[in-house]
């Protein structure tokens, strides 16, 4: 589904990782680890076409990303969901229109009206619905934007640090959705710093964490 082979990127001239490749077959469960600066969020950016390789290639869906025109790009990237790291609200919208937004920026007005309750209760924001992000906690704004992020109903689901600024019960809620998204057989890679809460990984997903560190990609890390 997404293959990164031998793929180079730096900034400035100065390279964070050569020859990195990277295989995340359908419905698989990855999170990804390492220090502070050692390229977690570049590598994902790679993964869902936002940077290009600088040497290697970077397949999506069976295709390579360097070749992808911007229509095709905008289109594989609709089967991506990301969640960021900041969250990236538009702060005058309410929660529900920016969890829509993917949709109605597409013209998908009425599906977008379809599918938002349903979204809302899951991650628990009914309530929420049509206050301004800024008005909401940390775990609720993760949630939010993990409701963003799925509304297109994507194949393959990027998340950056995404309970970087939550306590441990949110952080746990957080991973039971992401658990949820993955038995309905979609494909999850997770950046994160936090190992606690790869070893709470619930039994039933047999996810593998990945590390990075130093320019180098070391994938031997036990399935949990
Ligand atoms: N646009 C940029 N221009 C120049 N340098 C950058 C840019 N983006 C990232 N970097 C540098 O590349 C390195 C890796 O950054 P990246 O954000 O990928 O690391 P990370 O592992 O996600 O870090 P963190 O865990 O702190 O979020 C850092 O030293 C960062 O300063």
């Amino acid at each position: 589904m997404i293959e990164l082979d031998n793929v180079s990127y730096g900034y400035r001239g100065q390279p964070l990782f050569s020859q990195l490749s990277l295989e995340l077959a359908p419905g698989s469960f990855h999170f990804l680890t390492g220090p502070s600066g050692a390229g977690k969020t570049t590598l994902l950016r790679l993964c869902y076409a936002d940077l290009q390789a600088q040497q290697g290639q970077v397949r999506l869906f069976g295709k390579d990303a360097t070749r992808l025109d911007r229509d095709a790009v905008a289109l594989t990237r609709r089967r991506i969901g990301v969640v960021h790291q900041d969250c990236q609200f538009l702060d005058h919208l309410s929660v529900a229109e920016n969890i829509a937004l993917p949709l109605t920026v597409s013209g998908r007005v009425a599906e977008a009206a379809a599918n938002l309750s349903e979204l809302l209760n899951w991650v628990g924001l009914a309530e929420q619905a049509h206050q301004l992000p800024q008005e909401l906690s940390g775990g609720e704004r993760q949630r939010a934007a993990l409701a963003r992020a799925v509304i297109m109903s994507p194949d393959f689901i990027i998340a950056d640090e995404p309970t970087g600024n939550v306590d441990w019960e949110m952080s746990q809620r957080l991973m039971t959705l992401l658990t949820e998204l993955n038995r309905m057989g979609k494909t999850i890679l997770i950046a994160t710093h936090d190992l606690n809460l790869i070893r709470t990984i619930k039994s039933g997903v047999s996810a593998r964490v990945l590390r990075l560190r130093g320019g180098l990609l070391d994938q031997a890390g036990a399935e949990l």
